[in-house]
């Protein structure tokens, strides 16, 4: 195999001025992103780097060394880059600060006369210290999250060998590097993979930051923000899709309806920010109590619904009695440092096998249930169809007496 160095360089410097330029307009669009800005830095490096390398027709010059320089902080931006996405900051305190130091060695390195071979060595096995920190974050906190990251991972990580064999075969064997035109054939293999390795990595990071976005829209599309559980619509979806399921395995579904008792109390005494507070509790007292197959979403306000799979009229009541006992002991402070006592009232309502039951028609029942607790006095679960004042049929009609009103708007709503 024989390169022609400076037309690799050119045919490299234009492949990253085309991730540069991609890069540099994702981060416009995606302004919050510093790891963006970071990379986008680091190919910028990247790109100068091969276009003093060109210039200096790999003889070996200072404008190679200059390139070096480039290279060096093209990587450190690298490595930062992935510091930044995974923990939130740059990265050790020797990542982010060598780089003078670097640059005076090698400029010290040029002055005293170290062949070329030598410096290649040396900064080889800086490149590969660079790199190899990047690795090892993304290693010991990324692997489990974007699957781009692991081929950014893999693709550094065959970087890091390649450059660590590379610079101790110059420094512990014959090997003598001229200039980078005449390098011979494995020197300049290595260079080749330590170049389309840098290139590969690149393309692969932009691909994580975009994989992150669409997952954390995708998020926030589904999840309520203040307290994490799933937002209306999801919910609604869910509950529509655990009915088929359970028309299928012949199942029974609770659905249960939980609505705060006197929350604006708490709110007019102690500050909607105490509100909030309050409702984050709520949502986390009550995950705890939930199987992994439970779906639990915020409806709106401080009305929350559970969709519970496989669970009979029995066992939804046992869970939501736990829930607001659960609720009744939360120690919750108001902002003069007052307790608050929280309670909930909470309306089931049960899909039976073999019935026939829309989402609309389930959500009505518990919506009517909810409304009885309230009713008979709150902090308190009702079943449908297991009080006495239920009205079972005019909730499923819809009609608009009085105690039913609340179920005629639910059955209004969309469900599913
Ligand atoms: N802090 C806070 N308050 C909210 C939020 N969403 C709704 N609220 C408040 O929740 C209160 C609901 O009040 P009501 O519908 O009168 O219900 P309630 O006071 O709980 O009375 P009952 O349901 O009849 O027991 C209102 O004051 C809303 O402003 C929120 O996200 N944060």
């Amino acid at each position: 195999m024989n390169l022609h160095v400076p037309t690799l360089m050119v045919a490299l410097m234009l492949g990253f001025a085309l991730l540069t330029l991609q890069v540099s307009l994702a981060h416009r669009r995606t302004r919050s992103r510093h790891e963006l800005a970071l990379w986008s830095r680091g190919c910028f490096c990247l790109m100068l780097d091969f276009v003093l390398l060109a210039a200096d027709r790999g003889q070996g010059g200072l404008l190679t060394s200059l390139g070096q320089a480039a290279q060096w902080a093209g990587l450190a931006f690298y490595a930062q880059a992935l510091h930044w996405l995974l923990l939130g900051h740059a990265g050790p305190r020797w990542l982010v600060h060598s780089q003078p130091w670097a640059w005076a060695v090698l400029l010290a390195l040029q002055l005293v006369g170290v062949s070329l071979a030598g410096r290649v060595a040396a900064s080889s096995l800086y490149c590969a210290a660079l790199l190899a920190s990047g690795v090892v974050v993304i290693r010991l906190r990324g692997w489990n999250a974007e699957r781009s990251l692991r081929l950014v991972a893999v693709s550094l990580a065959g970087l890091v060998l390649v450059l660590l064999w590379r610079g101790a075969r110059l420094l512990w064997t014959e090997d003598t590097i001229v200039s980078l035109s005449e390098a011979g054939p494995i020197q300049e293999l290595a260079m080749l993979a330590t170049y389309v390795g840098m290139l590969g990595a690149g393309f692969g990071f932009v691909m994580t930051v975009f994989e992150r976005t669409a997952a954390q829209l995708e998020l926030m599309a589904t999840q309520d923000g203040l307290t994490g559980c799933l937002n209306r619509a999801t919910t609604d979806e869910l509950l529509a899709q655990a009915l088929r399921q359970a028309r299928r395995a012949a199942q029974p579904v609770a659905f249960v309806l939980m609505d705060l008792d006197h929350f604006k109390r708490i709110n007019d005494s102690h500050g909607h920010q105490t509100g909030d507070e309050v409702l984050r509790r709520f949502a986390v007292a009550v995950r705890q109590r939930l199987r992994a197959s439970d779906v639990f979403g915020r409806l709106g306000g401080e009305e929350f619904g559970l969709v519970l799979p496989a669970t009979d009229p029995a066992g939804a009541r046992i869970l939501v009695d736990d829930v607001r006992e659960a609720v009744a002991a939360l120690q919750l402070q108001g902002r003069d440092g007052s307790p608050i006592r929280l309670t909930v009232s909470a309306g089931i309502a049960v899909a039976l096998p073999g019935q026939e039951m829309s989402a609309e028609r389930l959500y009505g029942r518990a919506d009517q249930s909810l409304y009885e607790a309230k009713r008979c006095g709150r902090n308190r679960t009702e079943l449908y169809g297991a009080s006495r004042e239920a009205e079972p049929a005019a909730a499923d009609a819809g009609a608009g007496a009085a105690p039913v009103l609340r179920a005629a708007d639910a059955s209004e709503r969309r469900v599913g």
